[in-house]
Parts: structure tokens; sequence; C-alpha cells
């Protein structure tokens, strides 16, 4: 069990890679804003930054990462490629088009953002996230990118997947929170050695972990936030939570989770609650 004192303390990926416990998540945050939430969070302390192509704001994280003034060797960023440049050359591009719009040229972990699934795909599902990875194991040996993950991937997809991998996912970024817990997905992930990373971490926009009776109850007993217990639950699952803000003093708070702990019965008491807002039900049913 690696000891962690704060935001920025490491996980090592299967790769050797380095990577902060907790990131700051940039989805829904537009274009417009994300340059300066980006400059703050980093300025509060976070060096992992989550971004995606369907995001829309690449380049204006790009923009917060260099205002910020910090070297960017000690930073950790992660884009994700979207659906809509699966397969082997286009991934290829993605991945170079996203490095000029971050302007930078590397990235610490890139991911595929959504597995192709048999709904869409049928039969060529698998051959198509494999000829994804291809083009990603390509950037990682050119050290365009420094470690391979995937989000939304369930141990299916990864067995298909391991069949051609040479390079092992070192992450899979899948929803969690409290009411959405994801245990067998995580149980398997992180027997495989896969970091999981968990999107949502407050259980998203509008959802119902923050006003959810239990945790308001765990909140007044620790002293803490409904989203700082939240946050904490996933930490001591050995999940990095992403939460996103673009309010500075909600950043800071979501820094704070490393001065209590939560017990083993409020633990459990967490894993039993209904589900708070769960939004991805199956990503093989998605058809975006
Ligand atoms: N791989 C994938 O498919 C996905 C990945 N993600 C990643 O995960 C990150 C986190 O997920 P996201 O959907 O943003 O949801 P989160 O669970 O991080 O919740 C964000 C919401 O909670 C609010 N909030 C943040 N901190 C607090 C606080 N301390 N108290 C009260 N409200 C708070 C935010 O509002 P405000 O900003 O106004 O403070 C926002 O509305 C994303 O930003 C993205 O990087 C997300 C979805 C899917
Ligand atoms: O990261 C995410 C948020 O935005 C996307 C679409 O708008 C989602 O599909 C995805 O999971």
């Amino acid at each position: 069990m690696v000891e962690l004192k704060n935001i920025n303390s490491i996980y090592h990926l299967n790769n050797g890679v380095k990577i902060p416990c907790v990131g700051y998540g940039t989805f829904r945050t537009p274009a417009d804003v994300a340059e300066r939430a980006v400059a703050d969070a980093i300025d509060v302390g976070y060096r992992l930054i989550d971004t995606a192509t369907v995001y829309g704001n690449e380049e204006a994280v790009g923009k917060g990462i260099k205002d910020s003034g910090i070297d960017r060797h000690r930073l950790f960023v992660t884009t994700k490629l979207w659906n809509d440049h699966r397969g082997y050359q286009k991934a290829k591009e993605a991945i170079d088009e996203s490095l000029q719009r971050l302007q930078m040229d590397y990235f610490d972990l890139y991911l595929i953002h959504w597995p192709a699934n048999q709904k869409q795909f049928g039969e060529e599902a698998a051959e198509i996230n494999a000829q994804t990875w291809r083009a990603m194991e390509e950037a990682y040996h050119e050290g365009k990118i420094r470690a391979l993950g995937l989000s939304n991937f369930m141990p299916h997809h990864i067995v298909e997947l391991m069949k051609t991998a040479e390079v092992a996912p070192a992450v899979d970024q899948i929803e969690v929170h409290p009411g959405w817990p994801h245990v067998e997905e995580v149980k398997y992930l992180q027997a495989h050695n896969i970091l999981v990373e968990g999107w949502a971490p407050l259980g998203g926009q509008g959802a119902k972990v923050m006003t959810n009776e239990t945790m308001l109850q765990l909140a007044e007993k620790y002293g803490k936030t409904a989203a700082q217990i939240s946050l904490r639950w996933l930490i001591q699952r050995g999940v990095l939570p992403l939460p996103k803000s673009v309010h500075k003093e909600r950043m800071v708070q979501n820094t704070q989770l490393f001065d209590f702990e939560l017990s083993d019965e409020d633990m459990q008491m967490i894993d039993r609650l209904p589900n708070l807002g769960g939004q991805c039900a199956d990503p093989d049913d998605v058809d975006f």
C-alpha cells in the first residue's frame, strides 16, 4: 500500500512512469474558461491535468499550462482520442493534432476515450481497437507518449485488446463515485496492474452524491464536505480521482483529502449506497 500524503504523492504505473494520485478534470470547462481554470488549478497545486479532444478545450488547456510558468516536465498531462479518430491512420493523426493543440511535444498519458463496440461495429470492433492501439504504441516508442491507457474499457474489451497489444495498458479511466462503485471492474483492473482513474468522482454535474443524506452525515462526522468524503473514498479504494471545478476555492477544497481517514465501516456504508446518478451503464451500448 502506497502512503499518500498529498495530491502529488505518486503511484508508479506498470511501465515505471510516476503519476500524481489526484488529478484535475476539465470536462464541460469551455475553452474561454479553461485557460484561467487550468492556470488556477496548477497554482493551487494540481500537477495532473486531464483533458480530451472532445472537450474542445485542448488549446486553452495548453495555454493555461504555459501561463502557469511551471516547467512542462513537472506536470502530468493526459488527453484522449475521440471516437471519430479510431483506426491506425486516423489515430496517428489524432495524436499529432492533439500535441499541436496543446502546444507540447509529448503527453504523459494518452487514452482511447471509448472502445469501438460490438453494437456499432459488430465483428470489426476488436480489430478497430487493436489498430488504434498499434498507432498509440508507435507514438509511445517514438517518445510522443510516456504511458498508454484506456477509458471506459470493461474487462472483456481489455481481454480482447491484449490478444494483439505489445504494450500493456497502464491506466483505465472509468466512472467511479459513491452510488456507482464499479466493484468488479476495479477489482479486475487492480489485479492486472492497471491503475484505475475515476471519472465524475463527485458524481458529475448536478449529481446526487453531494446532497445524499449518508454523504452529508459522514461529512458532518469527519468535519469535511461531502465532496471530500467522496474523493477520499476513491483514494482509499486505490482509485485516482479527477475532480473538476472552475472555482478556485473548490479546487483547493478538493485537494484537502489527506488529514483524515474513513473507517472501514464508513467505507462500506458508502459502498452500499444506491445509484446516485451513474452515467455510463454499458460502454457497449453507446452509439456516439
Ligand atoms: N473518460 C471519460 O469518459 C470521462 C472523463 N471525465 C473526466 O473526469 C473529470 C471529472 O468528471 P466530471 O464529469 O467533470 O464531474 P465531477 O464529478 O468532477 O463533478 C464536477 C461537478 O461538481 C462541481 N464541484 C466540483 N467541486 C465541488 C465541490 N467541492 N463542492 C461542490 N461542487 C463541486 C463542479 O462545479 P464547478 O465547476 O462549478 O465548481 C461540477 O459541476 C472530467 O472533468 C474529465 O476530466 C468525465 C466524464 C467522462
Ligand atoms: O469524457 C466524456 C465527457 O464528454 C463526452 C461527450 O460529451 C463523453 O462521452 C465522455 O465520456
